[in-house]
């Protein structure tokens, strides 16, 4: 018999790198974490204090201080890139563009070059353009990079439709798309519940199902804002929508989820991450699926997708 553990390294061990590292934890995902950081005292501090928690767990792991050496990591399964600076991103997630793009320009190679063959789900905003920087600069097989996207912000337009319309949010099929920005938006005419359109609803139940979409599309994209603003950064939601990502892989479930992934000509684009529904197994990102835009979800695609491009030409070291 041949036991393996389930390894995860994390770089970047801040508010979310922290919750992503304690919520594999009591949920039972992960075996071993890899703590790494360009702060070796936080790397020490969250070590100890992950440790410290390993009696409440499923599970016993292992927790290691990687400290800044980025290569030990490179025998992980698994690693969930949240180095960042949320610091710079109070009025928007393109403030962090520089610094998070700079970050992976750092580690991305030489982790590749140490070895690595896993998966990276990759949490740094702006989530899409540091997404695509990994594939770019590694030229890493694009189904292994997973962003995680409009994973959190379909979960919070399920939120809020579930709180209008009084429904369990997992019975809800709804998704937003596009970038994990402010250039994002609701797929509401693929959203479903029971698997009945949601627009059918709203003619047979109107009370119930015809809801208020431009509030709700709003709120789902401005939801992390509020979080942001009130505490200065959001972290147990995207932790979750990340462990829900690595828990897709570790048990090759396929599941669907939104995640930032190479876009290879869908909606006439490519070339760039962005979030569509995809499905997520062992291998990665194993397909991504067509939301069936409209018209005029199409032009708003279009145009998260220019948002993307306007953001990557800023940066002078991007690979041609
Ligand atoms: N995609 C999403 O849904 C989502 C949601 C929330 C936050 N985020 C992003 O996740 C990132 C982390 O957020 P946070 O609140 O933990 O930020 P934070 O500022 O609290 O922590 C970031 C950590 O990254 C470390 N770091 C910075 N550069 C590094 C490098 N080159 N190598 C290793 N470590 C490095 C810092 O030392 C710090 O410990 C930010 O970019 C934030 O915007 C994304």
């Amino acid at each position: 018999m041949s036991l393996q553990a389930r390894t995860v390294g994390i770089i970047g061990v801040g508010h979310v790198g922290a919750h992503v590292g304690n919520s594999l934890l009591l949920q039972g995902i992960a075996d071993e974490l890899y703590l790494c950081d360009i702060d070796r005292h936080a790397t020490e501090a969250q070590t100890q204090d992950l440790s410290d928690s390993l009696l409440f767990c499923p599970h016993n792991a292992l927790i290691r201080d990687c400290g800044d050496r980025y290569e030990e990591l490179a025998s992980c399964d698994i690693i969930v890139n949240a180095a960042g600076k949320v610091a710079l991103a109070k009025e928007n997630r393109d403030g962090e563009l520089f610094f998070s793009s700079d970050a992976v320009h750092g580690f991305a190679q030489r982790i590749v070059d140490a070895g690595f063959k896993g998966i990276w789900v990759t949490i740094a905003n702006p989530c899409d353009v540091v997404a695509t920087a990994f594939w770019k600069l590694t030229d890493y097989d694009p189904a292994r990079i997973i962003g995680t996207g409009t994973a959190l912000d379909s979960a919070r337009l399920r939120y809020q439709i579930a709180r209008v319309a009084r429904i369990d949010p997992k019975s809800i099929d709804a998704y937003m798309v596009g970038e994990h920005g402010f250039s994002g938006f609701a797929a509401w005419s693929g959203a479903s519940i029971g698997g009945i359109p949601l627009q059918a609803l709203a003619e047979l139940d109107p009370q119930r199902f015809d809801l208020d979409r431009d509030d709700l599309g709003k709120k789902a994209l401005y939801g992390g804002y509020v979080t942001l603003n009130g505490k200065g950064c959001t972290e147990y939601a995207v932790a979750n929508a990340a462990a829900r990502i690595i828990a897709a892989v570790f048990h090759d479930e396929h599941s669907v989820m939104g995640a930032s992934t190479l876009l290879t000509g869908q909606y006439g684009q490519r070339g760039i991450f962005t979030s569509l529904p995809c499905i997520i197994g062992r291998e990665g990102i194993e397909e991504v699926l067509d939301p069936g835009l409209d018209d005029a979800e199409i032009e708003l695609f279009r145009a998260s997708c220019e948002h993307i491009r306007t953001n990557i030409s800023q940066i002078s070291w991007w690979p041609k």
